[in-house]
């Protein structure tokens, strides 16, 4: 492992929302086998925001996906708010998916022909519940949208989609929210304004947040930077500037140590 190895502060941080133990996934078998995580380990404590960073194909999206309960590990536990989600079965981890974990892609995913509000409505329908119109607009106007309810994505500008995106994610106040390059369909402005939303979720409102990126400007909005190559975790970094991520990531595309 290369650069911070311990960084006391962060181990003395809330209780983790997230906690990854060595956590292993394999894709097909035999010579043709690719080991997309290697025993990864990585505690995620309430209230802060991590970015995930690497080289391409150095398991990020995977890391992303096993955490948030959408693929399952090859070994190795994922434990979210006390829950191991490799204990559950598809109904129950679907489930727990849907109410307790929140996820926002570089493509906005949204549904073209319901309005903004219908689309933040959507995933309290999928459970079940009847979504407070209240509610709705609560979650638009943190988002800075409460005057775009009524407008279709069509008629809305790429940032604003991806607010409403965020805010289909948060409606059902998850526990963790990731983000698997939510900026990464963004002119450089338009990234800015959303990630300032994140970090502000992540101070006033206490969201844990998990985020994928290629962008060290990006990353610099994250409390903490976990890098990964080749599958395992490769270092951190806490607090630190867009240009000492960009110097690390540099290094570690020209040569992995
Ligand atoms: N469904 C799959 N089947 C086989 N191999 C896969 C699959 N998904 C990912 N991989 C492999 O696992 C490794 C990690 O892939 P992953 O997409 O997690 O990396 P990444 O860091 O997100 O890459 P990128 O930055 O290019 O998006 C790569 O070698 C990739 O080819």
């Amino acid at each position: 492992m290369c650069g911070r190895t311990d960084i006391e502060q962060w181990g003395q941080m809330n209780k983790d929302a997230i906690q990854l133990r060595s956590v292993t996934r394999r894709y097909g078998s035999g010579d043709s086998a690719v080991t997309a995580l290697d025993k990864v380990s990585l505690s995620f404590p309430e209230g802060t925001f991590t970015a995930v960073m690497g080289p391409s194909g150095s398991g990020k999206s995977t890391l992303l996906q096993c955490a948030a309960g959408l693929d399952r590990p090859t070994s190795g536990s994922v434990v979210v708010g006390g829950t191991d989600l490799t204990k559950l079965n598809e109904t129950k981890l679907t489930l727990l998916r849907r109410e307790r974990i929140g996820f926002v892609f570089q493509s906005f995913n949204l549904l073209p022909s319901l309005t903004a509000e219908q689309n933040v409505a959507l995933p309290l329908r999928l459970a079940g519940r009847r979504p407070a119109r209240a509610q709705v607009r609560e979650v638009l106007e943190q988002v800075g949208l409460g005057d775009r309810a009524r407008h279709r994505p069509t008629e809305m500008s790429g940032g604003q989609q991806q607010r409403v995106a965020l805010a289909r994610a948060l409606i059902t106040r998850p526990e963790v929210l990731f983000g698997d390059e939510p900026t990464g369909a963004l002119d450089s402005q338009t990234g800015r304004e959303v990630l300032k939303l994140l970090r502000g979720m992540v101070d006033a409102d206490g969201q844990t947040v998990i985020m994928v990126t290629h962008d060290p400007v990006s990353a610099s909005y994250a409390d903490r930077i976990v890098f990964l190559v080749d599958g395992r975790v490769n270092g951190e970094m806490v607090g630190a500037s867009a240009d000492d991520i960009a110097t690390r990531m540099t290094k570690l595309e020209a040569a992995p140590c």
